[in-house]
């Protein structure tokens, strides 16, 4: 089923900016559109050359405990984040790298059939960008939105050959992914492990498919922090990427100045 609803009660309103980071929580960060700014495609985003060195003494200063889940693939997002290299879950929850470790646990390639199907049906489609993603499979219609209709149609009829996925609306994409996949079952998980555990969760990311992530960080005693307009689930809100990241150096620099006393 498509899960565009966001959770009930939540209206759109006014929310505080997040307080800086303290040394006893564990940060958990989207990509697109938090931390770095979106782009007209997934392979034209600008990464700043810094943001790896600022993830890295983050960790330093978190004892490790910093990860991104993200709906992308952990390879793709190594290859932005290079060199920094750390735990997350890639594919909306459905890869998840334990910390310390360099291996990738993967749900089973399912959507292989489904990326075959709608490239082949979109081939002379302008605009329309089929994305590969292993486990799971995206549409995106960001160059041609008056397509949206038709990219979800042909994606949920797509899907009916294959069994066990769920279609879930992103920031002009339609996505197909294993049913049991969802941001906020990955935070869990990485909770339960060093360094994560016991530490404070604090989440942010810009989309629909982060408020299972605030509301699981906010079960945990946390925070969520959303990132642009929107209703959502999360406590915090922060404008823009670039506002996030500006977050991120005035929180690091908080932490160091703790350090010193
Ligand atoms: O959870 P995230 O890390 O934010 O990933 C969400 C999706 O990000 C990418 O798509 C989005 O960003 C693209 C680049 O800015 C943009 O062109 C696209 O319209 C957005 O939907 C990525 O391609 C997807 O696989 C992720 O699920």
């Amino acid at each position: 089923m498509l899960q565009t609803e966001l959770p009930t009660g939540h209206e759109q309103r006014e929310l505080p900016v997040p307080p800086l980071l303290t040394r006893d929580q564990a940060l958990f960060l989207d990509v697109d559109g938090c931390l770095i700014e979106l782009a007209p495609t997934p392979t034209e985003v600008v990464v700043p050359p810094w943001l790896a060195g600022l993830l890295t003494d983050l960790g330093e200063a978190l004892d490790q405990a910093v990860a991104v889940i993200s709906g992308r693939s952990l390879d793709v997002v190594d290859s932005l984040l290079a060199p920094w290299h750390a735990a997350g879950a890639g594919v909306h929850g459905a890869e998840l790298r334990l910390p310390g470790s360099h291996r990738i646990d993967a749900a089973p390639r399912g959507a292989a059939r489904i990326v075959e199907r709608l490239r082949r049906q979109f081939i002379d489609v302008p605009g329309v960008l089929i994305e590969d993603k292993g486990a799971a499979v995206a549409i995106h219609f960001a160059r041609c939105p008056e397509r949206e209709a038709e990219c979800e149609a042909a994606l949920a009829d797509a899907m009916r050959a294959v069994p066990g996925m769920r279609m879930q609306a992103g920031r002009l994409v339609r996505e197909a992914l294993p049913a049991t996949a969802d941001k906020g079952s990955a935070l869990r998980t990485l909770m339960e492990h060093p360094p994560f555990a016991g530490r404070v969760p604090v989440f942010a990311g810009d989309d629909r498919t982060d408020e299972a992530a605030f509301a699981e960080a906010e079960k945990q005693r946390g925070f969520g922090v959303k990132v642009g307009a929107g209703s959502t689930a999360a406590l915090y809100r922060l404008g823009t990427p670039n506002q996030v990241l500006l977050w991120l150096q005035a929180s690091l620099a908080s932490m160091r100045g703790e350090n010193d006393e």
